[in-house]
């Protein structure tokens, strides 16, 4: 066998730690071919759509996907990041990578922060190869949804998964788990809660916290999904000092015929209006940055829905995005999740 040691041996890179964002995933463009793609990846995910191929496949070439990229590609186009020509929960994402890059610097030159995204580019398998060249041999990653699905976590740990069984020198994996419960993201919500409702011109007269539904049959399932966003609610009007009757949990973004979790986000905004309230402010405690489900869904859909209904005053509050106190809580995240490695 060849000697390789001292003088020839190959150059290696290695000692490490790499801690990798992961958000959900977004188009390149709103054009339909960039949306039929994004669009193709995510419904064809089993953990996102659970039915046997044989079912789903022939519907979601045959009808959905030849309708859904103008729809959803118009409705991206209304939120849009022109200026960088990227959807706003990328530009978001890598603003927090960079931001928390910054806040770890502290840590030494051998901490490597990146961020990706499960669907679409930058790809998982692009960043963990990247980091690894690096000489990333442990690897932190971070699903960014604090509510635990096998629609959105899971999704993220098989990607990973998937890309470490290709690679000959593995880094070492750690992965975040759901921090629906965990006082740092309570506080940080109720910091930025108060924060929003202090820069309206008006009071609400009742908050919606609206969450990113999935299927009822997925709960049925034993999916614990239901029970953390029940438990953020619950935690958050007691952070805030409210009543049950002041903020209620609702789910959005329903998708196919069937029963999703209830109640529903538009119907409720509907029922809310129609009894003759006024002002309404929702909150989506759920998604960890701005995008499509909460800028085009929530603070425009939902709000025509309040007016066309009856109500006057309508406010989205936004999400932690890169916020000083959305920053906070993942520094704390990742500071616990990398003890004994740092
Ligand atoms: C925050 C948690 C999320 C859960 C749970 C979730 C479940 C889920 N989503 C779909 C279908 C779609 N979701 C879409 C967009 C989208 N979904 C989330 C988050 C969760 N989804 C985010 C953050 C986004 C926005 C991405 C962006 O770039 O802004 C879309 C694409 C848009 C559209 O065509 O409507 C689909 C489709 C299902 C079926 C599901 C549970 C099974
Ligand atoms: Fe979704
Ligand atoms: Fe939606």
């Amino acid at each position: 066998m060849t000697d390789f040691w001292p003088d020839n041996h190959p150059p290696v890179k290695f000692g490490k730690i790499g801690v990798l964002l992961v958000n959900l995933g977004t188009p390149d463009g709103t054009d339909y071919w960039s949306m039929r793609r994004y669009l193709k990846e995510f419904l064809e995910d089993q953990r996102v759509i659970e039915e046997p191929k044989w079912k789903w496949w022939p519907i979601l070439n045959g009808i959905i996907l030849q309708t859904r990229p103008q729809k959803s590609g118009k409705a991206y186009e209304e939120i849009w990041n022109h200026e960088r020509n990227e959807s706003p929960l990328r530009t978001i994402t890598r603003d927090q990578g960079d931001k928390l890059a910054k806040r770890l610097e502290a840590l030494g030159s051998h901490v490597v922060v990146d961020w990706a995204m499960r669907y679409g580019n930058p790809s998982i398998k692009e960043r963990i190869e990247a980091l690894a060249e690096q000489g990333v041999e442990r690897l932190l990653v971070l699903p960014l949804y604090p509510q635990y699905a096998a629609a959105t976590t899971a999704t993220v740990n098989d990607k990973v998964f998937d890309v470490l069984k290709t690679m000959r020198w593995q880094p070492v994996l750690r992965t975040l788990p759901p921090y629906h419960d965990n006082p740092a993201y309570i506080e940080a919500l109720s910091i930025s809660l108060k924060d929003s409702l202090s820069r309206l011109d008006f009071e609400p007269e009742m908050i919606l916290a609206s969450f990113h539904g999935i299927p009822k049959r997925y709960f049925d399932m034993g999916d614990p999904y239901h029970c953390h966003c029940m438990k953020t609610s619950r935690l958050l009007r007691g952070a805030m000092g409210w009543s049950k009757d002041y903020m209620l949990a609702t789910f959005q973004s329903r998708f196919g015929p069937e029963e999703w979790l209830q109640p529903y986000t538009d119907k409720t905004v509907e029922r809310l209006a129609k009894e003759g309230v006024k002002k309404l402010a929702i909150l989506t405690p759920g998604f960890s940055a701005d995008c499509l489900e909460t800028l085009e869904e929530i603070a425009g859909e939902n709000g025509d829905i309040f007016k066309e209904n009856g109500g006057e005053q309508f406010a989205f509050l936004p999400c932690l995005n890169d916020s000083d106190e959305g920053m906070d809580m993942l520094e704390s995240l990742v500071r616990n999740e990398l003890q004994g490695w740092i």
